[in-house]
């Protein structure tokens, strides 16, 4: 952010005090545009940073709009930013009532029903907060005001879950509990782990106008996969096309009782634009398959894993002997990358053996519990999706790793986390349907790569669309399949 912040400085014509007036203006927009929270008090909390500078020109906004604001600075101990103090100067003359508070004074008295706008620390959160910084935070939290953080909830740092401590020691860090964070242009890696929901509330990203060209000369190596990304990925499919083009795909799936994981995968690798599908499935289970999706064929035998342009394995496959079997087969045969999903993860997690013969770039598509019992148990989402992406380095994998912002860590070191889908999707069969859509992009042509970043896009689109018509209790997996093409289509020209 810093350096995105510093390139639109020297490339455009805006100053960093324009910056800030920019990103105060967008708040008190939000906060007109969401009359709910639009309350005629505002208590505001300011560090001595671009973040405080925020709250004092958010302060004075609100002032001109006639609200009743009272601002209260932490004192630091040292001079506040070069921003913060020409907003401090625009502010004095104004309505708003200022404050200070000292290391050692009493606490402020604040309006008891007012919104707290939380402006105390932003991404210059450097360590844990202590002392009367601390004292402020839980004073803030135990308020009973609804609170709305500018930029992260203060305390957090940007990058990291708040706790608890994991196996490095890193500390506990406080946090202010927000209903709201209005975060700049870009999420923040602490907004997207799960455990930091609880303070963070709900997200919602501003733009303040930073330079689009940055992105195009920078090649970080944490990116959101969207709309824009995906589009970039999809092919179109010629018009004197036939279905040998396009692949034929093979999903190892499907056992007694859960022939539904499989007919869910299958499907969806169809909607994925494959043109042929092959199951390998338990023979006492072909009426199902067959009558469920008749058009995909259905193997029993022995089977040529080469023959097919893609292999998915393990949803609804159990971990019994037989699907061991099976699974080290198609270890011994196959050379290209494949995708490895539910048991068949289970069943790599304790025949370790198995690992090396992972072809590179095979794509693992594991939920946390799945990941913790294949890379051991992590403590928070941060430090799992750190050990998602070392793993990934080490073992040449691309680990899906199943969340609300589903992470994507690539072999080469850079790592992806989506931004479609919503908890609808968080239903049984959810995950069969991505193994099966990314099975049959890469029978499609895409590269694994490709697939892993299209495919996971997607599923979270089309659980988007599932959502808007069946609402966010009613969502089945089987609806999420109906919108794959809605999803494509969105994303075709
Ligand atoms: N595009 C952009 O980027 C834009 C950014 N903008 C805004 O700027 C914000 C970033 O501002 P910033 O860099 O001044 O950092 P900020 O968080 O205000 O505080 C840093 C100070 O806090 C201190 N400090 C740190 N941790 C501490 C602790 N635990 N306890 C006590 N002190 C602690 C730290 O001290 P130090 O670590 O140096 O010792 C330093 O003095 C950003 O979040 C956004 O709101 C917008 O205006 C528009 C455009
Ligand atoms: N709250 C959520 N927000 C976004 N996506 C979600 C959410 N809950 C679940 N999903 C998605 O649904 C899928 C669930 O996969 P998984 O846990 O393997 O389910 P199952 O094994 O029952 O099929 C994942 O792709 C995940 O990203
Ligand atoms: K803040």
């Amino acid at each position: 952010m810093r350096d995105w912040d510093a390139f639109t400085i020297s490339n455009l014509p805006i100053s960093s005090i324009d910056l800030m007036e920019n990103a105060a203006r967008a708040c008190v927009t939000w906060l007109e545009d969401h009359e709910f929270l639009y309350s005629e008090k505002f208590t505001i909390f300011c560090g001595k940073g671009n973040n405080g500078g925020d709250g004092l020109a958010i302060a004075r906004l609100l002032g001109e709009r006639n609200k009743k604001v009272q601002v209260f600075i932490l004192e630091f101990g040292q001079p506040g930013t070069a921003d913060f103090q020409t907003n401090l100067q625009r502010l004095h003359g104004s309505e708003v009532d200022i404050q200070y508070l000292q290391e050692g004074g009493d606490l402020p008295e604040i309006f008891p029903d007012s919104w707290i706008i939380d402006a105390l620390l932003g991404t210059g959160t450097s360590r844990p907060a202590t002392g009367r910084l601390e004292i402020l935070i839980d004073f803030i939290n135990r308020s009973g005001c609804p609170v709305c953080s500018i930029d992260l909830p203060s305390g957090m740092p940007a990058d990291f879950s708040i706790g608890p401590f994991n196996s490095e020691g890193q500390p506990y860090f406080p946090s202010v509990r927000a209903k709201v964070t209005l975060s700049f242009q870009s999420y923040k890696p602490a907004l997207l782990f799960a455990e930091n929901a609880a303070y963070t509330g709900l997200v919602h990203l501003l733009d303040i106008g930073l330079s689009s060209a940055f992105l195009k000369s920078t090649d970080p190596d944490f990116e959101g996969v969207d709309q824009e990304m995906a589009s970039g990925i999809i092919e179109p499919r010629s018009p004197f096309a036939h279905k040998g083009n396009f692949g034929h795909a093979l999903l190892i799936a499907g056992s007694v009782g859960k022939m539904g994981a499989a007919l869910l995968a299958g499907k969806a690798c169809l909607r994925a634009g494959c043109g042929l599908l092959t199951f390998q499935s338990p023979e006492t289970e072909r009426s199902i398959l067959q009558t469920g999706l008749p058009e995909a064929m259905l193997l029993t035998g022995h089977i040529d894993a080469n023959y097919y342009r893609s292999i998915g394995c393990g949803p609804g496959l159990g971990q019994s002997a037989a699907a061991a079997t099976l699974l080290e087969q198609i270890l011994n045969e196959v050379k290209r990358p494949m995708v490895w999903d539910a048991d068949a993860i289970n069943l790599l997690a304790v025949q370790t053996e198995w690992q090396k013969k992972i072809p590179p770039f095979t794509i693992l598509t594991p939920h946390p519990k799945e990941f913790d019992r294949l890379a051991g148990i992590s403590i928070n989402e941060s430090e799992r999706w750190n050990s998602a992406r070392a793993l990934a380095i080490s073992k040449q994998w691309i680990i899906i790793l199943k969340g609300h912002h589903t992470l994507i860590a690539m072999p080469g070191g850079k790592a992806y986390f989506n931004t479609s889908g919503n908890a609808a999707m968080a239903k049984g069969g959810s995950g069969d349907v991505l193994t099966g859509l990314l099975t049959g992009l890469i029978a499609r042509g895409y590269t694994p790569e490709k697939a892993a970043l299209l495919g996971v896009w997607l599923h979270g689109r089309a659980g988007d669309f599932a959502a808007s018509e069946w609402g966010m209790e009613s969502v089945l997996a089987g609806d999420i399949i109906d919108q794959i093409g809605n999803a494509f289509m969105e994303i075709s020209s």
